[in-house]
Parts: C-alpha cells; sequence; structure tokens
C-alpha cells in the first residue's frame, strides 16, 4: 500500500519538495504547557509513568506546531529500572542508577521477558497516543541503544567520556558482553511492544556511539543495532526503524546498510552536504541543524534551515535538528523555522 502519511513517505524512500518535519525533545521544557503539566505530574519520572498526561506533553507539540511525527513521551533510562536498577533523577543535574560495577551487579537484574508490568504505563500512552493523535501524524516509538543505556547503569549517571563503560569492557568483557546482551534482548522486547500497542515507526538512540571507535563501534554499537532491527522487522514486516548512532562521523557511512535500519539520523558535527555525499546515498537521512539555532534564531536560523532542506533535497529527508531542542529555545523560533521551511 502506497503511504499517505508524510513521514512514511520519507522513510519508504520518496524524495519530497517539502520534507517531514519533528524535533528531538519536541515535548519538553522549551514549553510553557510542557512545564504546567510536569508541575501537575510532581516530577519527570511521575510524568513519564502517568499515561494519560504523558500522552498530553506528547500532544502539545503537535498542536502547536503541526509536526509530521510525534515521539512517545518517555525516557531511555526506564528501561533499566524496568530491569529492577534504582533510577532518579537530580534537579539541575540529571539521572542517577544505582551501579555495576562487576558481576554481582547483574545478578538481581530481571530476565527480558519481566519488564512488561512495570512498561504497562508506557505502552497505554502509545494507545491512548494511536487513538488521539491527529490521522496525518507518524507515532514514533523509542529506545536507547544498548551501548548508551550500558553507559549510565555501568557509570550510575551521565558521564563526559563514557570511561567506566569502557573501562568494563576492555577488562571486564564477560560482564560487559552478558549486560549488553540483556539489554539488547530486553529492547527488542520493549520496541516490540510499543510496536503492538500502535508506534508505527521506532527509533533507536545512541548517544554516546561517537566514543566507540573501530572494531568496538562495529562490536557494540552497529552489532547490537542490527540485531534489534532484524528481530523487528521479522516479528513486524514492514516496521520503518530510524537508528541515530550519535556522533559517529566517518562511521555513518554504511550504517544504515549494515544495520538494515531504513534512515539514519545524523548529529549536527556532519556537515548536511557530506551527509548528502555520504549517508543519504543509502537512503533516508535525519537531522541536522544545530539545536543552538532555535535559541538564537534570526536571519542565521531561516538561512541555516534552508542550506539544510536544500542540501538534503535530492534524496529522501525528514528535517529535524542533530540534537534535542534545548530548555532555554525559544518556541516562536520553531515557527520561524517551519515557516522557512514549508513556505
Ligand atoms: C541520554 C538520554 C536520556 N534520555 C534520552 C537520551 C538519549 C538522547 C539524548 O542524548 O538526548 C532520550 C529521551 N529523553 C526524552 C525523550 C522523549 C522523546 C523526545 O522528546 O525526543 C527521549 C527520546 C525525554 C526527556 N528526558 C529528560 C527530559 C527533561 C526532563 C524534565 O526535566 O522535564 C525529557 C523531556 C531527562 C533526561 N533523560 C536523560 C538525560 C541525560 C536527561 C537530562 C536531565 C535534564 O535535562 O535535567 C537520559
Amino acid at each position: 500500500m502506497a503511504e499517505t502519511k508524510k513521514l512514511l513517505r520519507s522513510l519508504a524512500g520518496e524524495i519530497q519538495d517539502v520534507p517531514p518535519v519533528w524535533l528531538m525533545r519536541q515535548a519538553g521544557r522549551y514549553l510553557p504547557e510542557y512545564r504546567a503539566t510536569r508541575a501537575e505530574a510532581g516530577d519527570f519520572l511521575s510524568l513519564c509513568y502517568n499515561s494519560e498526561l504523558a500522552a498530553e506533553v506528547t500532544l502539545q507539540p503537535i498542536r502547536r506546531y503541526g509536526f509530521d511525527a510525534a515521539i512517545l513521551f518517555a525516557d531511555i533510562l526506564l528501561l533499566p529500572q524496568a530491569l529492577g536498577a534504582d533510577l532518579w533523577f537530580v534537579t539541575g543535574e540529571g539521572p542517577r542508577l544505582s551501579t555495576i560495577t562487576g558481576p554481582e551487579g547483574l545478578s538481581p537484574l530481571k530476565g527480558k521477558d519481566d519488564i512488561h508490568e512495570h512498561m504497562a504505563p508506557v505502552y497505554e500512552t502509545v494507545r491512548i497516543l494511536s487513538r488521539e493523535l491527529p490521522s496525518e501524524t507518524t507515532l514514533i516509538g523509542f529506545a536507547g541503544a544498548p551501548w548508551t543505556v550500558a553507559t549510565y547503569m555501568i557509570a550510575g549517571q551521565g558521564t563526559k567520556d563514557q570511561a567506566p563503560a569502557h573501562k568494563m569492557r576492555v577488562e571486564d568483557p564477560a560482564t560487559f558482553d552478558a549486560l549488553m546482551d540483556l539489554l539488547t534482548e530486553s529492547t527488542i522486547e520493549y520496541l516490540s511492544k510499543q510496536v503492538e500497542a500502535g508506534a508505527e515507526v521506532v527509533k533507536i538512540f545512541d548517544s554516546w556511539a561517537g566514543s566507540l571507535k573501530g572494531e568496538a563501534f562495529d562490536k557494540y554499537a552497529l552489532e547490537p543495532a542490527k540485531k534489534i532491527i532484524a528481530e523487528l522487522k521479522a516479528r513486524h514486516p514492514g516496521l520503518p526503524c530510524i537508528a541515530f548512532p550519535r556522533e559517529a562521523g566517518e562511521k555513518y557511512i554504511g550504517f544504515a546498510k549494515a544495520t538494515g535500519a531504513d534512515c539514519v539520523a545524523l548529529d549536527n558535527s556532519v556537515d548536511a552536504a557530506w551527509g548528502a555525499a555520504n549517508v543519504q546515498v543509502d537512503g533516508c537521512v535525519q537531522g541536522n541543524m544545530a539545536p543552538s539555532l532555535m535559541v538564537t534564531g534570526g536571519q542565521e536560523l531561516i538561512d541555516e534551515t534552508k542550506r539544510i532542506k536544500d542540501a538534503f533535497s535530492k534524496g529522501p529527508h525528514i528535517f529535524n535538528l542533530g540534537h534535542g531542542i534545548t530548555p532555554d529555545a525559544d518556541p516562536e523560533n520553531v515557527n520561524v523555522m517551519l515557516e522557512a521551511l514549508r513556505g
């Protein structure tokens, strides 16, 4: 069947004069209505597990801007929590988790099939959204990639250079590989349930892929993505998958072909013209404007929107930022971008 939704058409390889558009973190603190709903929920995690309110914040940017896609409101760190890790957020600092330092850290964790009761509110959010989204809007489900999630579980928090995870993969590969396998398998189960609940596309966020080099990148970023995508497509034929190996640099080349992804999301450390020549040759790409332009705005925002649209105009493209929109972004700048893009 020919796709009718604009985002699905690009994912199927269609070149469109005006590309579909959505923004990573489009439901977030830059929007006053998000801040109000988050206050109602109490805190960020309570919002993630409150299906009605999580669906509400997912819908807010769709109402305000008419984006072509909505992304489920949740977090990549809900999976470790479903597996039995402690998780909390420290205001102004970020996430904290119980820390895995050796083999004994794995024993309290649950199995891949034991996550669904914990994740039930997330699946319910997906079901509400698939009922309530406008018929032209595509619903994207997501999960963190095993490597990125593992970096948080091993360090117990975000790190600049992911050193604790690198240390474990080098010094204790048995423990590290067991954790990676558990995360790969449970990510398949988690995403599969999102699809059953109504997600039409899935995206895998590997925010720290760029710190893996050479063979380590292939083993811990490329291989898990390939495995997850192959299994999801076996269970859900035709399911479009977006991979985001952030800051992969040269390793973006060939990533879609090697993993089976229908689209690769590019961060803004690579130039759009380079991405068109090296990555878009294999299919759809998403990206890749700098998030800071949503803070600074002005003529530069208009020029950059048009330059990126133009650079990717010869192939399938989904317009987005190279990373999430930040809390200090001006909501009016999103309208400026949309006007420059859609004309
Ligand atoms: C590393 C990572 C996390 N979460 C995520 C990643 C990978 C992508 C990336 O690099 O941004 C992914 C994520 N986080 C969130 C989503 C929902 C979908 C979307 O809007 O794109 C997605 C896809 C919501 C969120 N996740 C978070 C927020 C901000 C929460 C708030 O304070 O309201 C949102 C909207 C919190 C979060 N969650 C995490 C961090 C490091 C933080 C930042 C802490 C902070 O900003 O105070 C873990």
